[in-house]
């Protein structure tokens, strides 16, 4: 399973790259846009950050094929390392998605139903991104399409990946998982959400309580 980051803060990205094993970074230009920073400038700090082997997920604006594939190839140049072209599913998206296979790799984003993963599929997407929460705030059910694209994908064998995207809660993280989504994206909130218990912190007051009350203040290793 594959753990991204869907954040470009730079501090989240550094504190979460130290704490958990994350695989990389994914963003959308409203990610970017939040941190009201030089476009490149702030992708190559990420860069220098994650290093070059973990991916770094980046999304096109165009929304013509032509001018995509020209993003592309621009941000990928800048950029470098494990690289990822977003693009989003619609027609000329698609377009832009097969003329890059070969070239650079591809994650077909703003994915709201199984039937938009097919073709992006077929047509050589490296990953498939599904909304999850976007899709349950639209009365739909998100890890149900998550499910459902997962099995297209081992039915046609495709060699494409499924990245869940767009989560509000844990639980929404759990059922994309039991689906066997191949790859996960989070946000900041969401990754320490996913560790904590209140159970868990319950139980080490209470281990370093009990350790206290016989050993008073010595450490294990002195
Ligand atoms: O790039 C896609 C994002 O994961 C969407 O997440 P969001 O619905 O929380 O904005």
């Amino acid at each position: 399973m594959l753990l991204l980051m869907d954040t470009a803060n730079i501090k989240e990205i550094k504190q979460s790259i130290e704490m958990y094993p994350i695989d990389g970074v994914t963003t959308n230009p409203s990610i970017i846009a939040k941190e009201k920073r030089d476009f490149i400038e702030l992708l190559k700090e990420i860069r220098d950050i994650i290093g070059y082997d973990k991916m770094l997920h980046v999304q096109v604006i165009s929304q013509k094929a032509d001018e995509i594939v020209e993003e592309a190839k621009y941000i990928n140049k800048e950029i470098g390392g494990n690289f990822y072209i977003k693009i989003p599913v619609i027609p000329e998206g698609i377009k832009a998605i097969k003329m890059l296979k070969g070239e650079i790799k591809t994650t077909a984003t703003a994915v709201f139903t199984p039937q938009q993963a097919l073709i992006a599929a077929k047509s050589g997407a490296d990953f498939v991104a599904p909304y999850v929460n976007r899709l349950d705030n639209i009365s739909a059910n998100g890890i149900k399409v998550v499910s459902d694209i997962v099995k297209l994908i081992n039915i046609y064998n495709f060699n494409t990946k499924v990245i869940a995207a767009s989560f509000k809660n844990v639980e929404q993280i759990y059922g994309v998982c039991m689906a066997g989504a191949h790859a996960i994206t989070v946000n900041y909130d969401m990754i320490n959400q996913m560790i904590f218990h209140p159970m868990t912190d319950w139980s080490v007051l209470q281990f370093v309580k009990d350790w206290e009350n016989f050993y008073g203040n010595k450490k294990i290793r002195t």
